[in-house]
C-alpha cells in the first residue's frame, strides 16, 4: 500500500478499535524472515498489543475508581500513535502525544486524522522531557502519563512525576530487563542506583526494583506512589503507580522499601530492612539486592474492575484469554508480598524430586497458609508460609509417594 506523503511502503492494520497505518513489516524483514520493529522508519511493535490492551482496560477501570469524568492522557513517546489513538477511541480520553522523530509525528498525525480523533489527540514533535515540562507550564493536568520508551524509562521518570499536579497515574514500560533482573549489574547500578545481586526470583526483582526507583524519585519531589498494577510479560516490566502530592505520602511510600534476599544454600527468599548478609535459616551467605519495593503488586479492586471490563470487551481484545488469565493470577497473588520461589531450583537445592506445583500449593493451603502459582514463572509459586514451613511441606510431600 502506498500512502501519499509517506516515502515507504505501508500496511493498514486493526488494533483494538483503532485502524492504523504502519510501515509494512515485510519491507523490513531480514532474509531469514526476522523482523525487528526498530528497523522500520516508524516504530510499531505488534507484540506490544497485549501491553496496550491492558493499558486501555486500566485507563477505563481507573476512571471509574477515581470517579473521573474524563481522562487526560499524556504519551510523550508515541511512535505510530497507536496507543494515543486507542486511549482516545476506547477510553474517550483527551490525549497529548509527542515523539522526537519527525517521521513518527507525521505518521501519527495521519493515523489520528484517519481515526476521526483530531479533536481529541494532538501530536507534536518534541523531546519527551521538554514536552512534559511544557505541558505542566501550560497547566495541563494529566490523569495518566504513559512512558513507553526503548529500553529504560529512567530518563523520563522525574519529569513524568513532576508533570502530575496533585494526583495522577504514572504508567511505565521497561524493556531493559537484563539490568533489572540482575544480569547486567553495572547498568543496574548506574541506571537505577540499586545494589545488584542474582536471585532465583529475577522477574519479580525486576518489577520491584523499578517500583522502588519510582517511589524514590517521587519522594524526592514530595509525592507518594501507590502501586495499582505491576506485572512482567514477554520481555518487559509494566508499572501503574498512582502519584499523589504530599510529604507524608512520600514518607509512607518510602517505608515500603527494603532489600530483597535470596539464599543460594537453602533457597530462602524474602526481604530485610538492612543489607545483612547472613541467612537467618542456614547461616549461608545471602544475595542481597536493593533498595526495592516490598508491598503488594496490585490493587484488588482495580483488577476486579479490569476483569469485568475485559469481559465486556471480549470481542475487541485479541488476546482475551491471556488477559483474563493474567488478571486472575495477579488478583490471587496480590495479597502475598514475599517473593516467589522457583520450585525446580528449591528442589534441586534440597536434593529432592519435584512434586507437582498444584500439589505443593494445595498442601501449603491445607496447612493454613496462602499459596498460589505466579504469573512471573510457570515453575514458580508464592506463599506467606515461613521458609521452614515451605521446606517441611516439601519433605512431607516427598514421604507420600503417591503425591510425587
Ligand atoms: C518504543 S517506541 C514507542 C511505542 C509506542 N508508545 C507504542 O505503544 O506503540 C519509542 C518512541 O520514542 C521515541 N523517542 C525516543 N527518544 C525520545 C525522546 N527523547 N523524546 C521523544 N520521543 C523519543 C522514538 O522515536 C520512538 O518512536
Amino acid at each position: 500500500m502506498v500512502v501519499e506523503g509517506l516515502p515507504y511502503p505501508t500496511k493498514r492494520i486493526k488494533e483494538g478499535k483503532a485502524e492504523i497505518i504502519i510501515p509494512d513489516p515485510d519491507a523490513y524483514r531480514r532474509k531469514d524472515g526476522v523482523y525487528e520493529p526498530a528497523w522500520a522508519p516508524v516504530f510499531y511493535n505488534p507484540r506490544m498489543r497485549f501491553n496496550r490492551d491492558l493499558a486501555v482496560l486500566f485507563a477505563n477501570a481507573y476512571r471509574e475508581l477515581a470517579g473521573l469524568e474524563r481522562l487526560v492522557v499524556v504519551e510523550p513517546l508515541t511512535g505510530s500513535g497507536v496507543r494515543a489513538i486507542r486511549y482516545a477511541v476506547e477510553s474517550g480520553a483527551r490525549v497529548y502525544a509527542a515523539d522526537i522523530d519527525p517521521d513518527a509525528v507525521h505518521l501519527a498525525r495521519i493515523n489520528v486524522e484517519n481515526n476521526g480523533v483530531a479533536d481529541r489527540v494532538t501530536v507534536e514533535r518534541a523531546d519527551a522531557n521538554e514536552y512534559l515540562a511544557r505541558l505542566k507550564r501550560e497547566g495541563i493536568r494529566p490523569s495518566i502519563v504513559d512512558i513507553d520508551p526503548f529500553g529504560s524509562p529512567a530518563p523520563f521518570i522525574d519529569t513524568a512525576i513532576q508533570s502530575i499536579s496533585v494526583r495522577g497515574v504514572l504508567a511505565a514500560t521497561a524493556t531493559d530487563t537484563a539490568p533489572l533482573s540482575g544480569t547486567h549489574s553495572r547498568a543496574l547500578r548506574r541506571r537505577y542506583d540499586v545494589k545488584p545481586a542474582r536471585t532465583a526470583w529475577e522477574k519479580e526483582q525486576a518489577v520491584r526494583i523499578l517500583v522502588g526507583y519510582i517511589i524514590r524519585r517521587a519522594a524526592s519531589h514530595e509525592y507518594g506512589a501507590r502501586i495499582l498494577l505491576a506485572y512482567y510479560a514477554d520481555y518487559y516490566v509494566r508499572i501503574y503507580a498512582e502519584i499523589r502530592r504530599g510529604a507524608s505520602r512520600a514518607d509512607e511510600s518510602l517505608s515500603m522499601l527494603g532489600y530483597g534476599v535470596y539464599c543460594p544454600y537453602c533457597g530462602y527468599t524474602g526481604y530485610t530492612d538492612t543489607p545483612s548478609h547472613q541467612c537467618p535459616y542456614c547461616g549461608g551467605s545471602l544475595q542481597v539486592v536493593g533498595p526495592l519495593y516490598r508491598g503488594p503488586l496490585c490493587d484488588p479492586e482495580l483488577v476486579k474492575r479490569m476483569r469485568r471490563l475485559a469481559e465486556e470487551e471480549n470481542t475487541t481484545l485479541a488476546e482475551h484469554r491471556r488477559i483474563t488469565r493474567l488478571l486472575e493470577q495477579l488478583e490471587a497473588e496480590c495479597s502475598i508480598t514475599k517473593p516467589y520461589y522457583r520450585l525446580d531450583r528449591l528442589c534441586s537445592i534440597l536434593r529432592m524430586n519435584m512434586p507437582k506445583l498444584a500439589q505443593l500449593v494445595d498442601a501449603l493451603r491445607a496447612r493454613g497458609y496462602k499459596a498460589t502459582r505466579t504469573h512471573f514463572d510457570p515453575r514458580g509459586f508464592r506463599t506467606d508460609a515461613p521458609h521452614p514451613e515451605v521446606v517441611n511441606t516439601l519433605i512431607e510431600l516427598r514421604t507420600r509417594p503417591d503425591q510425587v
